[in-house]
């Protein structure tokens, strides 16, 4: 049965969805990484927010997992090339928390513009200092987004709600799309020059990484206040803490720090400084959408095929899944037939559309074409990291969709091309049956199956009986025998399904029939997942 570990607290909803939908489901939040590691082998799915942290060393023993689901926006606590390698396969939830993040920071800024926080501990102390906390407004004032994607453009949306200019510094954010929002966008340096406020909205990247520091501070206004709800590392800490001191930097409001949980922090303790412990995406709303969203999305991709967010793999919707289905086994078996004639090192795999096959969402099919290809000579290869293997190698690869006609409704053509050689095959599905129907520019028609014999030979009489003779001499059966021939007397080829292997000994005596050109033994397992 297939079973999915939820390592982190999620919403109870995650466990009643997988459940619904037949998957076993064990909820161990709070686990130390030594004991993930001790069970995590038992498991097809890990559900995660922030806390678990999915490393190399954690991946290193999860011989069953397919995928990664993130209960959240930051996939930065995921090795994803540590999982891409050992192909699984991670997903996040894009959207489900944007809206509670937005508002947290939001009452971040203002909890910094009235020292909320620290007005109330006074208050509650007893101390009543109406004239200590004198506040600014934020109406008129200049808020400054860095990162104006999903967050950042609600927190600009709210912004202009209570009257703030809002100016964003984003380099893909498009002029067009600065229109629609309101908002003007603009350079980092004219962003930290103009904002009275500046909120923190990017992933975690080595673009972003430190990008407010000493040097980024001291191009801010006297006065600035910082609002860090997006990740710990965009604000070096200890910058800030100094311009806090000097009083350059009147406040920070921040819900994410360098190193999480922060039991301790060189900000703590400052007056200016408004702390939450990752708060961000703490509503019950937020965490019932993106519970229900992981829950959906991994139960869908363990049950279906279907991939939606993945972080490492095109997607595939649920709608789809079932059409792609069999052309999965197609691309599977094209790939992997071309692998299985090729000698010498790959160079170039180019994957060809023709009529209906070219409609589909291609590009899953490219990787599983690329799996084919590449898993008759390693381990562990499947659609999510195929590509990486690939590139790794540098095996160049090409999608192409041809508009023209053919004999064929739908037609999937793989070029193979090695230091010295070219091979092509194509295929295409009859009913919902993969069949090849050319090999080289000879046509044939096949199916791919167990055990089976590729033979390239003269075109000639006598050499299908003495290959037949042959092979029942030797004790081997013969299910299927498929013929092609480029024309009368060229050069022939035969794809023949028998019951067992051939013994290595018996291969070197069919090279040695007369007229033979090329005897190559092919296995078509049943163990892959584009297969069943
Ligand atoms: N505190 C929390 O609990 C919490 C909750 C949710 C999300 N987050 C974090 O908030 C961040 C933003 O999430 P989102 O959903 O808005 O992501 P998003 O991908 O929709 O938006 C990120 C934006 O940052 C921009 N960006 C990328 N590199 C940049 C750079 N060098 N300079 C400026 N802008 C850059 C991108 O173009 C994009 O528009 C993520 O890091 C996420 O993990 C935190
Ligand atoms: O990236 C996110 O979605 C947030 O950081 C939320 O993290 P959490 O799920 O651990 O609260």
């Amino acid at each position: 049965m297939v079973k999915v570990l939820i390592a982190d607290k999620l919403s109870e909803r995650a466990a009643e969805i997988f459940r619904e939908r037949g998957i076993e489901v064990d909820e161990k939040p709070g686990l130390s990484p030594e004991e993930q590691r001790e069970i995590i082998g038992e498991y097809d799915g890990l559900a995660v927010r922030s806390a678990t942290k999915v490393t190399p060393a954690l991946l290193e023993h999860a011989d069953r997992l397919r995928v990664i689901g993130r209960a959240g926006i930051g996939v930065d606590n995921i090795d994803i090339p540590a999982a891409t390698k050992r192909g699984i396969c991670v997903m996040n939830t894009p959207y489900g928390n944007s809206i509670t993040t937005a508002e947290h920071a939001v009452a971040m800024m203002m909890s910094l513009a009235r020292q909320i926080p620290q007005a109330d501990a006074s208050t509650q102390a007893g101390k009543w200092e109406k004239s200590r906390f004198m506040g600014v407004e934020l109406f008129g004032k200049t808020l400054g987004v860095i990162g104006c994607g999903n967050i950042g453009s609600i927190v600009a949306d709210r912004a202009q709600g209570l009257k703030m200019r809002v100016v964003a510094f984003d380099p893909y954010l498009t002029e067009d799309r600065a229109v629609n929002l309101g908002v003007e966008k603009v350079t980092l340096d004219e962003l930290l020059a103009r904002a009275d406020f500046i909120s923190l909205h990017t992933p975690m990247t080595d673009q972003t990484k430190g990008i407010i520091d000493a040097a980024a501070i001291a191009k801010c206004k006297e006065g600035v206040r910082i609002i860090n709800c997006a990740r710990g590392g965009l604000v070096v800490e200890e910058d800030l803490k100094a311009a806090l001191d000097s009083g350059r930097v009147a406040g920070a409001a921040m819900d994410v720090f360098v190193k999480e949980p922060a039991k301790e922090n060189i900000l703590f303790g400052h007056p200016n400084l408004v702390a939450t412990p990752h708060l961000g995406a703490s509503t019950s709303e937020a965490q019932e959408n993106v519970a229900l969203q992981v829950a959906e999305q991994m139960a869908d991709y363990l049950v279906l095929g279907a991939v939606t967010n993945a972080i490492n793999m095109p997607s595939v919707t649920a709608e789809e899944a079932p059409r792609l289905r069999p052309y999965m086994k197609l691309a599977e078996q094209i790939g992997s037939l071309a692998a299985q004639m090729a000698n010498g090192g790959l160079s170039s795999i180019q994957v060809e559309y023709e009529g209906h096959a070219a409609e589909l969402n291609t590009r899953p099919l490219t990787a599983i074409v690329l799996q084919g290809v590449l898993q008759p000579k390693m381990d562990s290869v499947n659609m999510v990291n195929a590509p990486v293997v690939a590139k790794e190698r540098d095996i160049d690869v090409a999608e192409v969709k041809h508009e023209r006609q053919s004999f064929y409704q739908s037609l999937m053509r793989v070029v193979l091309k090695t230091d010295s050689e070219t091979y092509t095959v194509t295929g295409t599905l009859f009913g919902h049956k993969p069949r090849i129907v050319e090999i080289d520019s000879i046509q044939i028609e096949a199916e791919l199956e167990g055990h089976m014999l590729y033979v390239e030979n003269d075109d000639k009489p006598g050499f299908i009986g003495n290959l037949g003779t042959a092979l029942g001499k030797a004790g081997v059966n013969i299910a299927t025998f498929a013929l092609g021939r480029a024309s009368r007397g060229a050069g022939a080829l035969s794809l023949i399904a028998i019951d067992d292997a051939v013994p290595e000994a018996l291969l070197k005596d069919l090279h040695k029939l007369d007229g033979v050109r090329r005897v190559t033994a092919l296995n078509f397992g049943t163990d892959s997942p584009a297969a069943g």
